[in-house]
């Protein structure tokens, strides 16, 4: 059985890849976060702190498991900080990756890495896995970076690029475009909505699956791994309120230009996502099906 490394493990990937384990098995995890282990189970699988911003507790977590494997999750993936605290992105999403890269070599793991849409301007999406990445983000710009630095490792290597990722975690802490619409919605809130920017938003259960199924196929090189549904972000909205019964009323279509955000986004995304079908057999659930299991997950926690 191999032996995988999680870095974020506190985050919402990182949560679901530890949930699967939990669940199926399929391998030895270690998952790793900085501070406490906010996972609310702690059998299955091995926690341990680990700051991807401290070279040396990196190395030395990383030695005494030795895993086959590394899934790393951990990064500064709200947009808009990326612009605003440039020096600590840069830390997170470029230099700890060169850590990782760097320890990788020496143990000869495979480092499955994550990606992102926002390293494309948008202007011809949807994206095969041979685009012309240009970021309009400093987030992209430093994802991007990522990724070059990878391209020209020499070791064992997989990008996973995805795109707006929602679900559940067991503490709910961190929210998601779905939580948060379904929530404003049942609160009767009026919502802005962007309604020309499109997306193919990705159920965390279905990247976290493909981040396993990239270790069991000891993939090498980049992978697209999103939801399979274009949407704009004002049908993403609506869709929501659809399925939970909520009044589309609420939901008030605006230009992304009249919004003040600090990062620049890019107008259409998506991705052709038949590499990572065919040769990872990535199975992404629809739009409805994703929500179908955020809904049975919710109402198992009573909510
Ligand atoms: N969530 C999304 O919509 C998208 C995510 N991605 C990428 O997917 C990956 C996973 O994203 P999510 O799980 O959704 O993000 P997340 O923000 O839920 O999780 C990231 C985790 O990294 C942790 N982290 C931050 N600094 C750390 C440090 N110094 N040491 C250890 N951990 C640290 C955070 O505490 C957090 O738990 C990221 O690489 C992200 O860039 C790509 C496109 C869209």
């Amino acid at each position: 059985m191999k032996t995988v490394l999680v870095t974020g493990s506190n985050g919402l990937l990182g949560q679901k890849i530890t949930e699967q384990v939990v669940n199926q098995g399929g391998v030895k995890l270690i998952a790793t976060a900085k501070g406490d282990n906010r996972y609310p189970v702690d059998t299955g699988y091995v926690y341990a702190t680990m700051d991807i911003l401290n070279p040396k507790e990196v190395r030395e977590v990383i030695a005494l498991y030795k895993p086959d494997a590394i899934i790393h999750t951990a990064a500064m993936t709200n947009v808009d900080t990326c612009e605003t605290e440039k020096e600590l992105a840069y830390q997170l999403n470029v230099e700890a990756v060169q850590t990782l890269i760097e320890v990788c070599g020496e143990f000869d793991i495979q480092l499955v890495h994550l990606s992102t849409d926002f390293i494309f301007d948008g202007a011809n999406g949807p994206y095969d896995e041979e685009a012309e990445p240009n970021p309009l983000s400093y987030y992209g710009q430093t994802k991007l970076e990522a990724e070059e630095l990878l391209k020209k490792s020499n070791i064992r290597w997989a990008i996973l690029r995805t795109i707006i990722v929602y679900g559940i975690v067991s503490d709910m802490s961190r929210s998601n475009i779905v939580l948060w619409a379904k929530g404003a919605l049942e609160k009767g809130s009026p919502l802005n909505i962007v309604n020309d920017q499109w997306r193919m938003p990705t159920l965390a259960e279905d990247l976290a699956a493909c981040c396993l199924l990239a270790v069991e196929h000891e993939a090498q090189g980049v992978f697209n791994v999103s939801g399979k549904d274009m949407m704009s972000i004002s049908e993403l909205v609506a869709r929501v309120a659809d399925f939970w019964g909520l009044d589309k009323s609420l939901i008030n279509e605006i230009s992304a230009a009249t919004l003040n955000q600090a990062a620049k986004r890019p107008v259409r995304t998506g991705f052709i996502l038949d590499k990572a079908m065919t040769q990872l057999q990535y199975q992404p659930h629809s739009f409805e099906e994703g929500l179908a299991i955020v809904d049975e997950q919710l109402k198992a926690r009573g909510r």
